[in-house]
């Protein structure tokens, strides 16, 4: 089988591939995550994910490589991950008590050709105290997540509902992951 190398520093998309039960290697390919503002989330996501392939098909030219990247979209705005505590708390108070969306972008390199989708999912958030968030924010959740929130974490007490993929939150579409890498053959259909 080719050799399968996750483009990601994220804890949580090593632990969702984990899921497929294939051997791969994870790299951080530490990607410039600055694009023109007037690109779609569709797109920004998609570029993204494609930049930390690129980065990382530097390092292994033979490889297959997975790259993603996840933003929350609300009212048009593409939230990253915040900055600080400031940043933090305006993010929570723009969801709270409304339905935003979130953009995982998956890149996938192969032998012969790189290709990249997106996944959209919604999730409402319940109407949040100003006490709900700096407790929150006191978790030191948000800090590393798009949007300030965790919805595998405490983050899931913020969440009324979702429509769409959850481990696209997350920040890996896996069931429209191990369809494309069916699709490519590097992973065989159980008989
Ligand atoms: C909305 C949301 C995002 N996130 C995470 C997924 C992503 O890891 C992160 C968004 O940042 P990304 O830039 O997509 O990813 P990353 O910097 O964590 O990792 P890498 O670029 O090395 O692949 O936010 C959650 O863990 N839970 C959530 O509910």
């Amino acid at each position: 089988m080719d050799h399968l190398v996750l483009a990601s520093a994220s804890p949580r998309r090593k632990e969702i591939l984990q899921k497929l039960n294939i051997p791969f290697t994870t790299f951080s390919s530490n990607a410039d995550e600055t694009l023109p503002s007037n690109l779609s989330p569709s797109e920004f996501v998609k570029t993204l994910a494609l930049r930390k392939v690129k980065v990382a098909i530097e390092h292994y030219p033979h490889a297959v490589i997975i790259g993603a990247d996840t933003v929350v979209v609300s009212d048009d705005i593409i939230l990253g991950k915040p900055k600080n505590m400031t940043e933090a708390k305006h993010m929570l108070k723009q969801l709270s008590g409304r339905i935003h969306s979130v953009y995982t972008g998956v890149a996938i390199k192969d032998k012969n050709k790189t290709e990249a989708f997106y996944e959209k999912t919604d999730v409402e958030f319940w109407e949040l105290t100003e006490t709900d968030i700096d407790q929150y924010i006191m978790s030191g959740e948000p800090f590393d997540k798009a949007g300030a929130y965790g919805i595998q974490g405490l983050g899931a007490l913020l969440v009324k509902s979702i429509n769409g993929d959850y481990y696209s939150v997350v920040g890996l579409p896996i069931s429209r992951l191990y369809r494309a890498l069916l699709n490519i053959g590097l992973i065989i259909p159980p008989n």
